[in-house]
């Protein structure tokens, strides 16, 4: 068995711009290119880069909802291929993904409990009581009571959608978990609230991460090893203290320079569970 849960060897994907009639084609926007990873069980990897130099379709061909244009992807060694969306999301179930925005991506007609007993059906938990227990379990994993069954996502404050959109991909068992922005919009205590949350249960669901973020305090203080997107190239990857300590690439002290939360020290210890606040 590898020892890499996750890998991607020269994995790219370029958007084709659809043909208009009577005009010049445009060439492609490659969002990816060329990107080699190497992610260990348990591991939290950030990726961070300036808005539109790829982060977000990285994380969504890895989650197998692009077909890369070239490269490959591999879980636990075994190479993972693309021939359909529907095959990509059976094969890696494994990889489930916290959306931006989940009070978004949450039915407003449905309440908190038929959520998620939809997503454990779509996933082939047949057993209602079954079900039922699990939900039970997620909610109170992400520090929320059963009474929120009963809630629709608009009787939901911000940080309880975050929760909810944790829950829903923590009820699947994923084994790698793509965080992308998960604090964009909360407040400050909110988002050290959610980032408390996801760091314990890290270690609760013996979880791997990949963490996309523009917020570089988040990352430093989260994040194991840290990767800089530019362009949709990796331009630099290591472990995030030396990075921060001694960036190598001009591209990488550009954005520490032009950050300015992290001269402000508002997320200066790593989340602890102690400092969990409850809704
Ligand atoms: N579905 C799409 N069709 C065409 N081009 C796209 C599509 N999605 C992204 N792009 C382009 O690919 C590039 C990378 O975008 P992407 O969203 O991956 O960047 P990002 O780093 O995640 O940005 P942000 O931080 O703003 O979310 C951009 O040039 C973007 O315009």
């Amino acid at each position: 068995m590898s020892r890499f849960i996750l890998e991607t060897a020269d994995l790219s994907m370029e958007f084709r711009p659809p043909r208009k009639l009577l005009q010049p084609a445009r060439p492609p926007v490659r969002a990816v290119e060329g990107v080699d990873l190497r992610v260990g069980q348990g591991e939290v990897l950030g990726i961070v880069g300036e808005s539109g130099s790829g982060k977000s379709t990285l994380a969504k061909t890895i989650l197998g909802l692009y077909r890369p244009s070239r490269g490959a992807i591999l879980l636990d060694g075994k190479e993972s291929r693309w021939n359909s969306r529907r095959q990509a999301r059976r094969e890696r179930r494994a990889i489930q993904y916290v959306h931006q925005d989940p009070g978004a991506a949450l039915d407003p007609w449905w309440s908190i409990g038929r959520t998620l007993h939809e997503a454990l059906i779509i996933h082939g938990e047949k057993d209602a009581a079954q079900r039922n227990r699990l939900i039970d379990t997620m909610l109170e994993a992400v520090g929320l009571s059963p009474e929120f069954r009963k809630r629709y996502p608009h009787e939901l404050s911000g940080g309880q959608q975050r929760r909810i959109g944790i829950a829903r991909t923590l009820i699947l068992k994923p084994r790698i978990v793509i965080l992308d922005e998960p604090t964009s919009g909360l407040d400050m205590s909110v988002q050290k609230t959610v980032l408390t949350l996801v760091h314990g249960i890290r270690r609760e669901f013996d979880l791997t991460y990949l963490f996309v973020s523009h917020d570089l305090s988040v990352v430093r203080h989260l994040c194991d090893r840290t990767a800089i997107m530019k362009e949709g190239r990796i331009v630099e990857i290591g472990d995030t203290a030396s990075i921060f300590a001694d960036p190598r690439h001009d591209y990488t002290r550009t954005l520490i320079a032009a950050a300015p939360s992290l001269h402000s020290e508002r997320l200066a210890a790593r989340p602890s569970e102690k400092t969990e606040e409850h809704p």
